[in-house]
């Protein structure tokens, strides 16, 4: 059975657009999570990550428009409002976010705030509840007789990232979508966060999302990872061949970001002044006016397409020939 057969999370031509905004932030963007698989979605600032993640857990202010389809088994998500939406975030798809200690309450014990959300989602007595915010806090290898009756500012970062893992699993959710998990973090705690989410996520059978800029992080603990450039996706393929057979010209920028053992970030992502950067036309690849490889035919906007074991949105991916006389970044759409 392949993992799209057993997909937990399937999204099917996602578009979301927000009041006002000229272009839209997230188009056309399909994927699935199969059972104990992890999705990495990368891409730089404003690609449309998050946008994602809040369509699904139905948390986008309510004038944007969201259109496609995000199915969580056999529920549909998009559309989805008030109780029965209520009824199924937190409980069959939960989150978490990058800043754990503000999203924690601060004048609540640590226990009292897991057993609330248990108690929200799933039947049962405060002691049941109890008992599973134990479990739960043994489960993200915190101590609980020190953690349940502390408040958050008594606690590390490192452990409100994980207390927030704990009471984001309590409800035993299908699918957990995690947006810059351990970015707040310093770099020595960001591995355990990510490799404990993992293991969490393969011993449970979960489906997950895994959010970064940094394709890096991504690579220790994806089972395949997408890469978006506003709001489009330009690669999608195993985590192996993203990494050290990258076919989208901006994956391996993206990739070219990454900081090396002993050494600095090779470099930084270029800065292009937004009208530089090629405004969507609707017409050509929007990655043409950053792209060293773009040539005349990027005028087309390109379909997704297999190349070697990757799908890619590119008419000249590097596992090919270099097209004839690239023009170089600006001078493509312009
Ligand atoms: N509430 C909003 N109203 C209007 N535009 C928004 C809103 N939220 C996001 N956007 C826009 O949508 C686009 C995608 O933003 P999004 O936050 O999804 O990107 P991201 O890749 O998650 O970025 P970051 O890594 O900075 O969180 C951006 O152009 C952003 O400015």
């Amino acid at each position: 059975m392949t993992s799209a057969e057993q997909a937990a999370l399937e999204i099917r031509d996602l578009g979301i657009r927000f009041a006002g905004s000229p272009e839209p932030a997230v188009r056309n963007v399909s994927f699935t999570v199969g059972r104990g698989e992890v999705l990495g979605v990368a891409g730089e600032s404003g690609s449309g990550k998050s946008s994602i993640a809040l369509a699904a857990l139905g948390l986008l202010p309510p004038d944007a428009e969201v259109t496609g389809s995000i199915r969580l088994g056999d529920q549909e998500l998009v559309g989805l409002r008030g109780r029965r939406l209520r009824a199924i975030r937190g409980r069959r798809i939960a989150m978490i976010f990058q800043e754990s200690v503000s999203a924690l309450h601060p004048m609540r014990r640590v226990g009292d705030q897991i057993v609330r959300v248990i108690r929200a989602h799933l039947p049962g007595s405060r002691a049941e509840a109890g008992a599973r915010a134990v479990a739960a806090l043994h489960d993200v290898r915190l101590d609980p007789d020190r953690v349940m009756g502390s408040y958050p500012h008594q606690l590390s970062g490192g452990m409100c990232q994980r207390v927030m893992i704990a009471m984001a699993l309590s409800c035993e959710a299908d699918v957990v979508l995690a947006d810059e998990p351990t970015t707040a973090l310093d770099v020595s705690l960001q591995k355990d966060i990510l490799v404990l989410l993992r293991e969490l996520v393969a011993s449970r059978g979960l489906s997950a999302v895994f959010i970064s800029h940094d394709l890096g992080v991504l690579g220790d603990v994806s089972d395949r990872v997408m890469v978006l450039y506003r709001g489009e996706v330009k690669e999608v393929g195993a985590v192996d061949a993203m990494l050290s057979r990258p076919q989208h010209p901006y994956s391996q920028a993206l990739l070219d970001c990454v900081p090396r053992l002993g050494g600095d970030r090779l470099r930084t992502f270029p800065e292009i002044a937004a009208d530089q950067a090629g405004g969507w036309t609707g017409g050509g690849c929007n990655y043409a006016a950053r792209c060293p490889r773009a040539a005349d035919d990027c005028r087309e906007h390109p379909d997704l397409r297999v190349v070697q074991e990757s799908l890619v949105r590119c008419r000249h991916p590097l596992g090919e020939a270099a097209p004839a006389g690239s023009a170089g970044r600006t001078e493509v759409l312009r």
